[in-house]
């Protein structure tokens, strides 16, 4: 048997399509367009890529875009004002500080101080907390995006066995609490957890963000299960591998996400569907 592929470049392109009409919906009835800041410090080339792609999808479905280019030895204090700023501005829907920010800056404290209806990455405590608690405000878009996936697909999930490898604040926690709340069985596995193989193989549904290539085992997989690899790894001959051995997991998996074109396009067209629900908040609160 060889997996289906899930397809995210393509269920991407429908979800941007799909904002590109309420964008232009939006501006019928006199609202604003949608407002995306983003943040750089410093000249990581792979988050200067990243960011570039988010300020793309902006412009394709007429978003508005803010960057701010700050130098790697910007102070927290600069950035923290900087953030302020941005909270009070009326013209601003969404505030994305791209990660990871250099070592002289705590990133916990700068993604506490965006106010929690403009941050949408989800990854302020408050959003964290409201997903936990089965009534999410904005949510994390790399987990959304997954399960933006697995509906597209029709893959079921209420009662399933799930299994999440790695328990990062970005990936594994949101994307256990995403399956939770879609009433899944859920195990979270992380660098302490013993017979990891013997974990997968007893997954319906396996998601993989860990950030160490081929990290999970083809045979590991049990035969039917649907595969989504969340990880990104650039090799040494400049090609992107996955956190799954692919080639082999392909063949006993009913469904598995590639590397790239699978998550990695679903995370950016879920901070634009944040950016829309940012602002419609903002037209009903008037913030
Ligand atoms: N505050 C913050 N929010 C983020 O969402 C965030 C971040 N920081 N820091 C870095 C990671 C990484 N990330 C990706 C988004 C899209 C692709 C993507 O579109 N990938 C393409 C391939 C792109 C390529 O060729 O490199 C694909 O998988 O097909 C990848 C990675 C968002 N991140
Ligand atoms: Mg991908």
């Amino acid at each position: 048997m060889t997996a289906q592929l899930i397809d995210g470049k393509k269920i991407s392109q429908q979800i941007l399509q799909n904002l590109a009409v309420r964008v232009q919906q939006r501006l019928e009835n006199q609202l604003r367009r949608p407002c995306l800041a983003v943040v750089l410090v410093g000249e990581d080339p792979a988050s200067a890529v990243y960011v570039r792609n988010k300020k793309r999808a902006c412009e394709t479905i007429g978003f508005e875009s803010r960057s701010y280019e700050l130098p790697v030895q910007t102070s927290e204090a600069e950035l923290l004002a900087l953030i302020d700023e941005m909270n009070a501005d009326s013209g601003v829907d969404g505030i994305l500080v791209q990660l990871p920010l250099p070592a002289h800056i705590d990133g916990q404290q700068v993604l506490e101080r965006i106010v929690p209806h403009k941050d949408v990455d989800g990854f302020h405590p408050y959003n964290l907390g409201r997903l936990a608690v089965k009534m999410p405000l904005m949510r994390p878009c790399t987990p959304k995006g997954v399960m933006t996936l697995l509906d597209a697909y029709q893959v079921e999930i209420t009662g399933k066995k799930a299994v999440v490898v790695g328990a990062s604040n970005i990936v594994g926690r949101p994307q256990a609490l995403e399956l939770l709340l879609a009433r899944a069985t859920v195990t979270v596995c992380h660098s302490a957890t013993q017979n990891l193989a013997q974990e997968v193989a007893a997954a319906d549904i396996i998601v993989v963000g860990v950030g160490i290539p081929e990290f999970v085992k083809g045979e590991w997989i049990k035969p039917g299960a649907v595969v989504i690899d969340v990880g990104i790894n650039r090799l040494e001959n400049g090609q992107l591998c996955g956190d799954v051995e692919f080639a082999v997991a392909k063949e006993r998996a009913a469904m598995i996400t590639p590397v790239p074109g699978g998550v990695g396009p679903m995370t950016i067209a879920t901070l634009m569907e944040n950016t829309l629900q940012a602002a419609e908040i903002h037209d009903t609160q008037q913030l």
